[in-house]
């Protein structure tokens, strides 16, 4: 096999269903990546994620660095086998997580040094230790060790940013080893700013990526907004690649980015919203802990093949969550990853027949009807 490689499928409109070959599998694409921040997901046994359907999780530089160890998980025998999941993995490459979850830091043009949110020690990551890191991980996509430009920032501002991870992007390339099945997904940067968008997909286009991520998004600049950066940049990108959207996002979020063209995605809400007693479900959110749950015998979601929807009531999650039972955010979790499996499926299939704008239309209207 060669390096990494996602084939399509078939297109309806601007949306795309594909496959992505990997070392450790195939992933029919649109994909949802459930996130596994420290080598799980959180709340679900590796079984549980697999029922689900999910086939492909994501692992995390920075906590996996910090706790217990990247060369540690190496002797480990390497994530897939200390977290005995056997699919694709993807890992983010730390810059997001040290800005978002480190304290003290100091950003420079060769890299970022911080102190550990966990116990305060300190830490430097650089392009190549990133890249390192992933591959004592074992990941089978690789991503770039970037800046994501925070929100809101000027042209200027995003220009030096976005400028800085391209020059990182070089040096991951360099030190990035090719292996057959796996690959490294460029960052393509440049906030809200269309010109500077174009800039970061020309540079990265350029150096060569097995796939390419759109960053800076997700960061508090609203959907609309998003959507309108999605619209100027992922016609730019190459269209035998696959597109990584990183962060998102809600069920409908996820609609509107696969409408324009995207193919992966992660996000912590489903597997956070089920720690927070909040479901996603055919007919819109329910906050679990409300008391008008507490003598329903209806499933969260008639439709959902999930332990917590064929087995259980809402009366009885909203007992565990009241009762502060770990059983209550563990079927929460696992019902939110199988909505979010069982809608990427739903959105795949209406791709290949020709119907995603009606199938779009119908998950949407569903959302509308309140939940009884
Ligand atoms: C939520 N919004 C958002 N997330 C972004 C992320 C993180 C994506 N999720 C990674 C997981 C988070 C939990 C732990 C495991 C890894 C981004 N990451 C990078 N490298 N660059 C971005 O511009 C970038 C931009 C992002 N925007
Ligand atoms: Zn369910």
């Amino acid at each position: 096999m060669s390096a990494l490689r996602w084939t399509a499928a078939g297109t309806d409109g601007g949306a795309r269903a594909g496959v992505l070959r990997t070392a450790h599998g195939t992933v029919p694409t649109p994909v949802f990546m459930p996130v596994g921040t420290a080598g799980t997901v959180k709340a679900m046994t590796a079984d549980s994620v697999r029922a689900t359907g999910a086939r492909m999780i994501l692992g995390n530089t920075y906590h996996l660095m910090l706790r217990p160890g990247a060369e540690r998980v190496a002797r480990l025998g390497g994530l897939h086998r200390m977290a005995d999941w056997h699919g694709p993995i993807l890992t983010d490459s730390g810059g997001f997580q040290v800005m978002s979850l480190s304290g003290l830091r100091k950003m420079d043009a060769d890299g970022v040094t911080f102190r550990s949110h966990i116990d305060g020690s300190a830490h430097r990551l650089t392009p190549e230790r990133s890249i390192e890191i992933q591959h004592l991980l074992g990941a089978d996509v690789t991503m770039c060790f970037d800046e994501c430009t925070p929100f809101p920032a000027t042209e200027a501002q995003t220009a030096t940013s976005m400028r800085l991870s391209m020059a990182w992007a070089a040096r991951c390339r360099a030190a990035f080893v090719p292996r057959d099945g796996y690959g490294l997904f460029g960052i393509v940067q440049g906030g809200v700013f269309n010109a500077l968008r174009a800039e970061s997909v020309a540079a990265l286009t350029e150096i060569g990526f097995e796939g390419y991520a759109i960053g800076g998004l997700a960061v508090g600049e609203g959907q609309a907004e998003m959507y309108r950066v999605l619209e100027a940049t992922v016609p730019l990108l190459p269209a035998d690649r696959p597109r990584y959207l990183m962060g998102v996002g809600t069920p409908d979020d996820l609609i509107g980015a696969v409408a324009r063209g995207i193919d992966m995605f992660d996000c912590v809400l489903p597997t956070r919203s089920g720690r927070t007693a909040r479901a996603y479900t055919s007919r819109g959110v329910l906050n679990m802990r409300n008391a008008r749950h507490a003598e329903d015998l209806s499933p969260l979601d008639p439709d959902c093949p999930c332990p917590a929807c064929q087995k259980h009531s809402r009366a009885y999650i909203h007992h565990l969550i009241r009762a502060d039972e770990i059983l209550g955010p563990m079927l929460l979790t696992w019902h939110n990853i199988q909505y979010y499996q069982t809608l990427m499926g739903r959105l795949r299939a209406a791709i290949l027949d020709g119907r995603f704008t009606e199938e779009a239309a119908a998950i949407r209207a569903g959302w509308q009807e309140r939940a009884i």
